[in-house]
């Protein structure tokens, strides 16, 4: 896939950015989420997180179903406004800015959802185009570069005037990835975004992703029950159990102990699979008859 060159919102070019080179990205102090219940209980879907993203981090967020790992992604741009706490994404606070002041704000906040979320009616071109139009600043000659830059990006030129209906499921999520960088986000939040896709399309979205965030430096927060995504994506890791974060780590540093076991596996995932990629190399050298003593490590022994 060619992927084009796409200007990153530098620190100086955008208000949104102001602050962003003394702390996180992302930074979530003490928010606390509680739902109504149709039976009039109540029931905290969120208590009391704290959590910093790093700029250009890619960072997991697993836990077992209902655990509140949507509704913490989606705290994170207000989607679920949080009954309390802090929710700071560049520098700013989103919890006291006004409704005009967050509509602007969540332009520097993308997201991607299972089922894509699409425009049905409306081109691949047009999908793309939206959040660039809705905003009303943007001239029709830079909307079109735009989206044309953005389809490049995610390998879809071709597809500009098809509907949503003539794309596969893997061409979807490619269209709602361009469409959520269109306006150059700091930030991509994905909600089970290879939940709906094959074991094969899952792989090439990851790889789009992770090319993502290689060369834009958009930082990524991820949800997922699939293990295999975080080992294959993720820098960094929070296992959320009954709407809290119980542990968080660095995915490559497999450790002797883990609090959960969904830590654990993760672990186990990593090591087994540095072993497969350590034994790979090994084999390849051999094939191409590199002699033992020249041949390169494949780095098994660190994990
Ligand atoms: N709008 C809402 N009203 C009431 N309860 C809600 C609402 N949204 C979420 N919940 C509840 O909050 C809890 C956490 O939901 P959430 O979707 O964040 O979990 P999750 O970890 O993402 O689960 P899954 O992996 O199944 O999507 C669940 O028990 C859910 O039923």
């Amino acid at each position: 896939m060619t992927a084009h060159p796409v200007p990153l919102r530098g620190a100086g070019a955008s208000p949104l950015a102001a602050g962003a080179a003394t702390e996180p990205v992302i930074r979530l102090q003490a928010v606390q989420k509680t739902f109504q219940l149709p039976n009039g209980q109540r029931f905290d879907a969120v208590c009391s997180v704290s959590l910093d993203i790093a700029a250009g981090d890619v960072f997991g967020l697993i836990g077992k179903s209902g655990a509140g790992k949507s509704t913490l992604l989606r705290l994170i741009n207000l989607l679920e406004r949080p009954d309390a706490g802090q929710v700071r994404v560049g520098g700013r606070d989103l919890t006291a800015l006004s409704r005009a002041q967050l509509r602007e704000t969540r332009q520097n906040i993308g997201m991607i959802f299972q089922q894509f979320n699409l425009l049905q009616n409306a081109t691949v071109f047009e999908n793309v185009a939206f959040p660039l139009r809705i905003h009303g600043r943007n001239a029709t000659a830079d909307i079109d570069a735009r989206v044309r830059e953005c389809l490049a990006l995610v390998g879809l030129e071709d597809k500009v005037h098809s509907y949503p209906a003539q794309l596969s499921g893997g061409q979807k999520q490619r269209v709602a990835i361009a469409r959520a960088l269109a306006p150059r986000p700091q930030v991509l939040l994905c909600d089970e975004p290879t939940s709906a896709l094959d074991s094969e399309t899952t792989q090439s979205i990851l790889d789009t992703l992770r090319e993502i965030n290689q060369k834009l430096g958009v930082t990524i927060v991820i949800v997922t029950h699939e293990l295999s995504v975080v080992e294959a994506l993720c820098r960094h890791v929070a296992v959320v159990e009954q709407g809290q974060v119980v542990e968080q780590f660095a995915v490559r540093e497999p450790a002797a102990e883990r609090l959960t076991v969904l830590g654990r596996e993760l672990d186990a995932l990593v090591r087994r699979r540095a072993r497969e990629a350590a034994l790979d190399l090994e084999l390849a050298q051999e094939a191409a008859g590199v002699p033992a003593a020249l041949r390169v490590a494949g780095g098994a022994a660190h994990v």
